[in-house]
């Protein structure tokens, strides 16, 4: 099967205009513009096959809207190969359009003052979808959606989450091979965003949707997604399955001791001294909590280390979830590594 979306070192860089402070430096900059130039998006390399969920994700400023406009052909590449279902998107935006939708969590792509109904059927006709297919796509997404109510409405007159049901609605109704949601579920409530995942998995799972998904919300991922591609400052930093995260990455156990007396001296320091700890500290008198990098000890021999200073009368290992592992590499708490765990 070949790839339906492919990146070879695709490359996307801005020209910042250099303005010094005040009038002087605006009128200078008139006379002689200077500028630097920001990497956005670094040599990244993908391959998606037809049918795939990848989730698209990374810190704020990684690079992710960026790379989704670069497939859209919003953007054309700095340097790099891109390759939507056979078309280089920014070369053959007409023809890429008929294949993808996209939708802005933020943005909507539906008329403001007609009903919604109108706006599908509108799309309907921009891209020429048969009568009995567009029939098919609106009473499946009528039904799941909820959509019925709000049909008649003008877009001006729905709510986020009304309207995002619309949006998603509208992406869909031409059948697209790929499907681009840029943090679609922003704002919206629990019901709403169930709503959001259950027609776009259905999709996925039964017309062989491929989607392309950036997202902050963990849930949005953890259902929809079992591949995870992640970027930070612009570069791949992991690309695999978004189980296989917590082994990958999550180095760190951690191991929550408590004692039924309060604790006499320092346990923290002796405990500190065990070969592969990398932390500990005393929430409170009776507990220690000791990180330890999990493939230079085991937990076994952390613990015989805590026993040998109290006798502990209670005993939690936190091995992190994917969700925690994700949170503590954005914040910089774990560290970025292709290295296998030992
Ligand atoms: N049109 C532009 N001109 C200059 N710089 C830009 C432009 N668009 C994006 N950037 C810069 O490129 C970098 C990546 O931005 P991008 O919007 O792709 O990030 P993101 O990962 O989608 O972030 P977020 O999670 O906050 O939406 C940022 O530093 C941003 O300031």
């Amino acid at each position: 099967m070949s790839a339906v979306i492919t990146a070879e070192g695709l490359t996307m860089r801005f020209r910042r205009p250099v303005k010094r402070p005040g009038l002087a430096g605006s009128l200078k900059h008139l006379v002689h513009p200077e500028y630097t130039w920001a990497t956005a998006v670094a040599d990244v390399n993908l391959s998606i096959e037809p049918g795939e969920s990848v989730a698209y994700v990374g810190p704020n400023g990684a690079g992710k809207s960026t790379t989704i406009k670069l497939l859209c052909g919003i953007l054309i590449p700095s340097a790099g190969r891109v390759e939507v279902c056979g078309l280089q998107p920014h070369r053959n935006r007409q023809r890429n359009a008929a294949n993808i939708s996209v939708v802005f969590g933020q943005r909507t792509q539906l008329w403001w003052d007609i009903p919604v109904i109108e706006s599908l059927r509108l799309l309907g006709d921009i891209y020429s979808v048969p009568a009995t297919e567009y029939q098919r796509n609106l009473t499946e997404m009528v039904d799941v959606l909820d959509l019925a109510p709000l049909l008649p409405v003008p877009v001006r007159q729905l709510s986020l989450g009304q309207r995002m049901r619309c949006d998603l609605a509208a992406a869909l109704i031409h059948s697209p091979r790929v499907l681009f949601l840029d943090e679609p579920t922003i704002g919206l409530d629990v019901a709403v965003k169930a709503k959001l995942r259950e027609l776009v998995g259905r999709m996925v799972r039964e017309r062989g949707l491929t989607l392309m998904l950036t997202s902050h919300d963990v849930g949005d991922i953890e259902q929809l997604c079992p591949r995870l591609v992640m970027l930070d400052a612009g570069r791949v930093v992991y690309d695999g399955r978004y189980a296989e995260l917590s082994r990958r990455f999550a180095w760190e156990t951690k191991i929550t001791a408590s004692s039924a007396v309060p604790l006499d001296g320092h346990p923290e320091l002796a405990v500190a001294q065990i070969p592969g700890v990398t932390r500990t500290d005393r929430p409170d008198g009776t507990t220690l909590r000791v990180w330890f990098d999990n493939r230079v000890a085991t937990c076994g021999t952390v613990v015989a280390g805590i026993v040998d200073q109290f006798r502990i009368s209670d005993l939690a290992v936190d091995e992190g979830a994917a969700e925690d592992v994700i949170r503590r590499l954005y914040s910089g708490d774990l560290e970025y590594s292709t290295e296998e765990p030992a």
